[in-house]
Order: C-alpha cells, then structure tokens, then sequence
C-alpha cells in the first residue's frame, strides 16, 4: 500500500515533485530462476522499466518485511546513541562503522547523511586482511544484536539480488545466463544504514535541505529500502539516450538542481526499490544505465537502508558480448574491462578522504597491490590467496607503486 504525503510536507526546499506510482514486481520463490517463459517475461519487464523509469519496486513476503521492521528499529535506536559511543565505531582497515552528519562528501560537498556501513565482514586472520587488500577488514559493530539484525537484512537483500540478477539475464536474453551470478561468487555486497536530519536540525556543515548530493552507485544493483517520510529522487533516463559513465569521469553533483529532471520516489510499506549501478551500465553498453539519485531533506528525520548487490572484489568485468562491444563506444577502454575493487576503492577514497581508513590505507600504499594480477579475477575462481590456507600473496613493498596504481586504474 502506497503511504501517501501530504503535498505540503514533501521536501520544503523544493517544488512539489510529480509523485508517480512505481511498478511493483514479485520475485519467483525459489532460489535458482529457471529459463522459463514466464520468467523470461518477467525479465524482460524489469529490463524495459529500468530503462524507462530507471526505477522499480519489488514486494516484500512477511518474512522479508519482519527483517526490515527489525533493521528499521534497530537503526533507529542505534543513531539515538550519544556521539562518543559511535564514534568508536570505526574500522581503521574497512570502511565499515559509523559516519557522522557532514563527514561524507559527494561532489567535494559534505552531506548531512549520518551512516553505519557495514562492508564484508572479514576477522583479522583472514588473509585478505592479512595481505593488506584496500577496504577489507572487521565491521565495528556496536553489539551483537544489531550484528545479526543486519545480517539478516542483508541476507534478505543477498537473496534478491541473485534472483534479480539472474532474471536480468533472461530479460536481456543473454546466451549465459550466469555471466551476472558469476561475477558476485563472493561478492563485494555492502550496505549502508541511514539517518537523515530533519531539514532545519542539521550541523550546518552541508548543504541547506541537501541530504544526499547526486550520484550513481558502483557495482552492479541498488536495492534501498526507506521509511515512510520521503526524499529519495531519480533523475530517470532520457529519450536522448544520454548518459555520463562514473567510472570514467565522477558524475556525482551532475544536474543535481535541475529540479525538472528528477522524480520523487514515493515511500511505500514492504516493498524494496532497485535500480542498476555503474558496473550494470557497463556491462550492457548503456542499455542500462546506472540511475542518478540524490536525497533531500524533509521535514521530519528519515531512515533509509541502501543495499549494494557487488561483483568480487577482484572481478575485471567486462562488457556483455551481445550488447558491449562493437558499438562504437569508446572501446580501448573497454576492452580492458573494469577492475571492480579499485573502482570501489576511488570512490570511497574520494567520499571520506579524512576517515582513518583512508588515511592508513593512503600511508601504507594499499591501493598498490589492487595492481597484482592475484586480484584479478576473471571467472568464477577465487584467487588461491582469498582461500583459507596460508597467504600466499606477495608483500605490498614488492609491486613498485606507480607501476602498480596505473595498473590499477585502467584494467
Ligand atoms: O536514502 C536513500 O533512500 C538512498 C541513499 C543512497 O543513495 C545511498 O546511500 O547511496
Ligand atoms: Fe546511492
């Protein structure tokens, strides 16, 4: 049921934005979404949407409901907590923990967004952690119950966004229909918790009623769940077929006042809404474009969960063979593929350049060895170093660091 606003009460900085009904879709039950023509229907459904909404909604069952109740007031009584308790909710090696309002920047702007991102939750012993790979280590969680309440939200969203991918596939009518389920064997998928000031309580560090700047997320699909306050806007694709490519020129802050452009997604109970991210777009040659988004302030304090359904962390994805390449784009930089986790590892460097994490990661030349071919995954594999026995991957100091970033950066 949609949960309707009161027009006055819609983000007071703006003009009253055009409140559409978004399509909803039931994903199939079990887990595995075979080549049927019913699900090949429903693909290809999701496909044309995103292509002209940029957006759409998924239902809920009750169970998957009940975990978003419980994340929702987790959360809610998480960010109640005094500023000194979770501020030691920071991970110097992961990104994972606590965010202050106006800690995070988008477009070099800060944003009044107060987050606990949780990131893959890797013990200290793992090797990963153990080698030093950008971004990997321990979530700070503040205590186990919260622990596992994200957990089980985020094994919700896992779930889903399997079932999405792989009727993404049908629907593009791709000759595998695994190529997307390959890439997040192990995936990079993180999520973020968020707290969104009401409009006239802010720190003053941002932007007046900017809760989020625009932006596009990076992997693969965005699955966001929201309370019923409202602020969340896309800005959808146009007829011109004109898109910017984040992974080559930061997009973050593009046409973010270009009020006529955007449309307002609508708070409704026990649905999900998803959109596709950078790698999606890259992938399929802008047939799906990774959908901008910004969030405004309100009137009231507003909660929301942004789930990001990832590749590996060592995938070089590459463009689909039925819709990337031969299409006159620019096709030396494609052909090299993106290497996902440095693609990931700019961006967070780039939102949060003062956090511990960044400037650890920045002293200790971490972002080195996302040079190493041993982070470079291009099927199904795991790299021999992510396994359990002992680390075999070689020291950060033996990859000269320039050689290794440049690397880095263009494969
Ligand atoms: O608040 C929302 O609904 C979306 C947040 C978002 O875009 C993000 O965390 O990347
Ligand atoms: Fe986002």
């Amino acid at each position: 049921m949609a949960v309707p606003l009161p027009a006055h009460s819609l983000c007071p900085n703006q003009p009253a934005p055009a409140i559409g009904q978004l399509t909803t879709f039931t994903l199939p039950s079990s887990p595995h979404i075979a080549p049927t023509p019913e699900n090949r229907a429903l693909g290809q459904q999701m496909v044309q949407t995103w292509r002209k909404d940029g957006i759409f909604q998924i239902q809920l069952t009750p169970d998957q409901a009940s975990a978003l109740r419980a994340a929702f007031v987790l959360s809610k009584s998480y960010f109640k907590r005094p500023h000194h308790e979770k501020a030691k909710h920071v991970d110097d090696q992961s990104f994972s923990g606590y965010i202050a309002s106006g800690e995070e920047l988008t477009d070099g702007i800060a944003d009044y967004s107060e987050i606990f991102t949780v990131t893959k939750d890797l013990a200290l012993s793992d090797p990963r952690v153990q080698q030093k790979w950008p971004c990997h280590g321990p979530c700070p969680w503040p205590d186990t119950l919260y622990e596992s309440a994200m957990k089980r939200l985020m094994a919700v969203l896992g779930d889903s966004g399997e079932k999405l991918l792989q009727l993404t596939a049908l629907g593009l009518n791709l000759a595998n229909p695994n190529v997307f389920t390959d890439l997040t064997d192990d995936g990079w998928h993180h999520m973020r918790v968020l707290r969104f000031p009401q409009a006239d309580k802010t720190n003053g560090k941002g932007k007046p009623g900017r809760g989020i700047g625009a932006h596009t997320d990076y992997g693969l699909l965005v699955i966001a769940g929201q309370d019923d306050v409202g602020g969340l806007f896309v800005r959808p694709p146009t007829d011109s077929g004109e898109t910017s490519r984040n992974w080559e020129k930061y997009s973050g802050g593009l046409k973010e006042d270009q009020q006529e452009s955007w449309s307002f997604v609508p708070p409704v109970e026990n649905v999900l809404t998803v959109f596709p991210g950078d790698m999606m777009q890259y992938m399929t040659n802008d047939y799906l474009p990774s959908t901008p988004h910004k969030v405004v302030l309100n009137t009231r304090e507003r909660y929301a969960f942004a789930y990001f359904h990832e590749p590996n962390f060592s995938s070089v994805v590459q463009p689909l063979p039925e819709y990337g390449r031969d299409q006159g784009k620019d096709v030396q930089v494609e052909d090299k593929g993106i290497h996902y986790g440095t693609h990931f590892t700019e961006m967070f460097m780039r939102n949060y350049p003062e956090r511990v994490t960044a400037k650890r990661m920045k002293a200790e030349n971490r972002l080195d060895i996302l040079g190493s071919p041993l982070l470079r995954r291009h099927g199904k594999t795991t790299p021999a170093s992510t396994s359990t026995s002992a680390p075999t991957f070689p020291l950060t100091s033996a990859i000269p660091p320039t050689a290794a970033h440049d690397a880095a950066s263009s494969v």
